[in-house]
């Protein structure tokens, strides 16, 4: 389980001073999957990057599983799974390569890398690229790769920004396959969208973030209620103020 409890995060540049993320809080739970959906520049990177510690919020609390991100950041990271939004593949290594490395960062053993490596090849059918060099591989082929990789010590919480971002529909179809089985293994999945289609398409409960702050959150039906809109498109037009993000 995931908790972001008042998020602040302010970037200072020459211009001035950017307030990203200005009071985010919300849960997501074990054996869910929980869509941060705002439009382009809403906070979703900065929030998602402040929950798996590479950034320190200005103010508020991150805990995973219970865990204070502040007093061990060390504890957080081994609880969980992320896939960031620069995936970062080593491309001088292959696939197997890149998974193999983050596992022996992670402290495991030669065979439980294989055996891990086995079962996420085959869940995101890696087979054919699993022994190539990751240099020239496809946009879909390296979010792949960074998944496994991110998945590979067994986390109980997986976040992921935009996993599905620039895959085409086949691939992301098998994409949403994915991560409803991570849901069913009952792990805690977060993950960002500016889709509305793709978060209504996978999350059992959808916080929308608008400039910053949660402007609503809930199932697909509480937040139909809330706006007193029929449909989702509507809800979500109206929670944000605008129709950016309506379409891929
Ligand atoms: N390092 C930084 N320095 C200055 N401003 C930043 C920095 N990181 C983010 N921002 C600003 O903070 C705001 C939120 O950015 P963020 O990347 O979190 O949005 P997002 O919801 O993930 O957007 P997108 O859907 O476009 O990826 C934006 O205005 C962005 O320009």
């Amino acid at each position: 389980m995931i908790t972001a409890h008042d998020l602040h995060k302010a970037f200072k540049t020459k211009t001035g001073t950017v307030n990203a993320v200005q009071g985010v809080d919300f849960q997501a739970h074990d054996g869910q999957i929980t869509g941060l959906l705002g439009p382009n520049g809403a906070g979703k990177t900065t929030t998602l990057r402040m929950l798996y510690t590479l950034m320190q919020p200005d103010r508020g609390e991150v805990r995973v599983d219970g865990i204070d991100a502040r007093k061990d950041p060390a504890a957080v990271r081994r609880a969980l799974g992320v896939l960031p939004d620069a995936r970062g593949v080593y491309k001088r290594l292959t696939a197997r390569e890149n998974i193999a490395y983050f596992g022996e960062l992670h402290g495991m053993s030669r065979a439980q890398i294989e055996q891990r490596t086995r079962t996420l090849a085959q869940a995101l059918d890696m087979g054919d690229i699993l022994d190539r060099q990751t240099e020239g591989f496809s946009q879909g082929q390296r979010t792949k790769t960074a998944i496994a990789r991110a998945l590979v010590h067994d986390p109980r919480n997986v976040i992921l920004d935009e996993p599905t971002n620039g895959l085409d529909v086949m691939t992301t179809r098998a994409m949403r396959g994915f991560l409803r089985g991570l849901r069913e293994e009952g792990r805690c999945v977060i993950f960002s969208s500016h889709i509305m289609q793709e978060v209504a398409a996978l999350c059992d409960r959808i916080v929308i973030i608008a400039k910053g702050q949660v402007v609503a959150a809930g199932t697909a039906d509480e937040l139909r209620a809330q706006t007193g809109e029929d449909n989702l498109e509507d809800a979500f037009v109206k929670a944000i103020g605008s129709d950016e993000g309506l379409h891929a």
